[in-house]
């Protein structure tokens, strides 16, 4: 038996929201949902707007964190993407990844925010149903261990990511299927179809290193709040017009996009924010090197003798996936869990028929495709792998975002930074 402790709530909230997400509902779902939810629980939260690709990524990279105790976010998985790597991009970057995640699916996909309600042991939940649990285990607070993956690129760039690595038809289907997200999550549905009618084969070189059972460490759950969260805390905040950034200097800019927090303030702030509290130089003093990759060579030298090296060079799709659920319903990973230091390894190989790769799909919402026994689909449970395309054309998509299409490879890093969860 795991031991689960009950913890204090998340005190000093950023809550990321991209208002174009999913059907562009992210706001008003907020409003409509969370926002009174949040209220009624004290939990004090600022909301800001992200207003462009890799705003959040720049905010989270220069906020002074120690201002925060939990950044949520309040959009697809793409948002999120960018606040870990945001987070891994900074000089401090170890205490910064520490600092507790939260998600509330605002998207059209929401894999984490479904993979986390799917670890809580919670009956299936989609839409407004999902929002409000997630919303529900914010106000619970409780904070639990989360891996990420780092990523190489051919171009020697690093990534960092929490979901997945897909090339072929899954990163076809997510990446061509952006333009039907006004219909929210039966986007990949109707992707899926599209696809399927131009099924193609993609050839490339897979090696992994399988993963052996290690006993894994007692599971942990530590507090969200930093500086406790004792009832004072509230109540003396509230006495502020922006009372979650109280150490910031007068002479910082505006924060256009603070334009909420709890306590009914109902003000659009203009005073000191989170876009404007720059890390004080004495932070640089935390600067540690970055993780090291121990288990991967570099990309130009053969993988070691340890891995395996797959005979097949002709695949439909290659899914790398470390959360449960690649979208709201689609359980992809029945067993994963988000500590579980795997990564869940998917291929499917070349000579599957059209149908049978629709039942795939159709069967993974309900997490039983690896029941049907298709001959073309291999799982293995890996540490480490690496991809090396041959096809000319392709996508290759990390976390959902597409990157450069090249050799990849990555490995698992258990337990690096920490998540919101039930
Ligand atoms: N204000 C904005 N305008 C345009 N793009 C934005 C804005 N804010 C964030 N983005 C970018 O939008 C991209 C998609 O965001 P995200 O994945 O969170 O939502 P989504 O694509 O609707 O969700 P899903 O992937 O579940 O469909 C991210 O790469 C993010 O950088």
């Amino acid at each position: 038996g795991v031991t689960y402790t009950e913890l204090r709530r998340p005190c000093r909230t950023m809550i990321l929201v991209n208002p174009h997400s999913g059907r562009g509902q992210a706001l008003q779902l907020f409003t409509g949902h969370i926002r009174a939810m949040l209220t009624e629980a004290s939990v004090p939260y600022t909301l800001v707007i992200t207003e462009h690709q890799n705003h959040a990524r720049e905010l989270v990279r220069n906020a002074d964190l120690t201002q925060w105790d939990a950044l949520v976010i309040m959009s697809g998985d793409g948002l999120l993407f960018e606040v870990i790597n945001g987070l891994m991009e900074r000089e401090d970057w170890q205490q910064a990844i520490q600092t507790p995640l939260g998600m509330l699916p605002g998207g059209s996909g929401n894999a984490l925010a479904a993979s986390i309600h799917h670890y809580s042991q919670s009956p299936p939940a989609w839409n407004e149903e999902l929002l409000l649990s997630c919303g529900f285990m914010l106000c619970k607070g409780l904070v639990g261990p989360l891996d990420l993956v780092s990523v190489h690129l051919a171009s020697s760039q690093r990534l960092f990511s929490f979901l997945s690595l897909a090339w072929g038809f899954v990163a076809d289907v997510d990446i061509e299927s952006e333009k039907y997200r006004h219909v929210g999550a039966i986007r990949f549905l109707m992707g899926t179809l599209v696809r399927l009618a131009s099924l193609r084969v993609y050839q490339g070189r897979l090696a992994y290193l399988p993963a052996k059972e290690v006993p894994k460490p007692p599971n942990e759950r530590v507090k969200a709040t930093r500086p406790p969260f004792t009832p004072q805390q509230p109540s003396l905040c509230s006495s502020l017009p922006c009372h979650l950034v109280p150490r910031a200097s007068p002479k910082q800019s505006s924060l256009k996009n603070c334009v909420d927090t709890n306590l009914n303030q109902n003000s659009i702030t203009n005073s000191s924010s989170v876009i404007t509290n720059i890390r004080p130089g004495t932070q640089g003093n935390n600067k540690t090197a970055s993780p090291t990759d121990s288990l991967l060579p570099s990309l130009d030298q053969p993988v070691p003798e340890n891995w395996t090296v797959v005979n097949e060079e002709d695949f439909v799709l290659v899914l790398a996936i470390y959360q449960s659920h690649l979208a709201e319903d689609l359980w992809t990973v029945p067993g994963a869990m988000a500590d579980d230091g795997l990564i869940h390894l998917f291929y499917v190989t070349a000579g599957i028929s059209r149908p049978a790769l629709l039942r795939l799909f159709l069967a993974m919402e309900r997490g039983s495709h690896l029941a049907c026994g298709c001959p073309h689909l291999v799982y293995e449970k890996v540490r480490a792998l690496r991809l090396e395309p041959v096809s000319q054309q392709g996508m290759i998509t990390v976390d959902g975002e597409v990157v450069e299409y090249g050799p990849i490879q990555a490995q698992v890093h258990p337990r690096m930074a920490r998540l919101i969860c039930g």
